[in-house]
């Protein structure tokens, strides 16, 4: 797993998904050097990466050009570019472009979570992942109700980590947002 301070940031890009997030979303997509990623909202290429290191290719998604750059210079900082597709798209049309794949990541939908979901299911390979994260409360509560219409295996997990500051008078925990990540996967 890299650490958070290796990735190249951008002023106008969100940061890459945290470390400790990054090793549970890549535990609950079960990714494997077979299969093929869409990782929808790339960001800064946090997740981007990882799965790029587990899997067979990976198409990055994102409607900032500010962002998909970001992602790719990360990518090409670990020799990581040559396994990925870099889409500069809307994330509803990029899907309708990519014939199927094994893992659809959404780390970002901008409203249209229900719709991505349903467009994502009908590409999926038979027990592919669909898996969301998100900061909001609203989305998880989205992205099962969607996910129950597919009888999906729907896996529901709330993340709130504290990462340790060493000072001089003792360690002071300090907290971080906390994350929702729902996977449901395909029967
Ligand atoms: C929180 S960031 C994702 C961070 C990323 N997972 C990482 O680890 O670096 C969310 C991203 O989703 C993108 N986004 C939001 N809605 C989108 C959409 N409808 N289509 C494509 N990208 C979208 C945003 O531009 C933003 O870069």
């Amino acid at each position: 797993m890299i650490s958070d301070d290796e990735f190249i940031t951008h002023k106008d890009v969100p940061g890459p998904t945290k470390e400790e997030i990054r090793c549970l979303v890549m535990c609950k997509s079960r990714v494997s050097p077979d299969d093929i990623v869409v990782d929808i909202g790339c960001g800064t290429g946090g997740l981007t990466l990882e799965f790029a290191k587990r899997s067979r290719l990976v198409y990055a998604v994102d409607k900032n050009l500010d962002a998909l750059n970001t992602t790719e210079k990360n990518l090409k900082k670990h020799n990581l570019d040559k396994k990925v597709h870099f889409i500069h798209s809307d994330a509803l049309e990029a899907l309708k472009d990519i014939e199927t794949f094994d893992i659809l990541m959404i780390g970002g939908s901008g409203g249209d979570l229900p719709l991505l979901i349903e467009e994502g299911y009908q590409k999926l390979t038979q027990n592919g992942k669909i898996v969301v994260t998100s900061i909001l409360l609203e989305t998880p509560v989205e992205a099962v109700e969607t996910m129950k219409k597919f009888q999906m295996d729907i896996d529901i997990v709330d993340v709130s980590i504290s990462k340790g500051r060493i000072m001089k008078r003792g360690t002071m925990m300090l907290a971080r947002n906390p994350i929702t990540i729902v996977t449901g996967k395909k029967n």
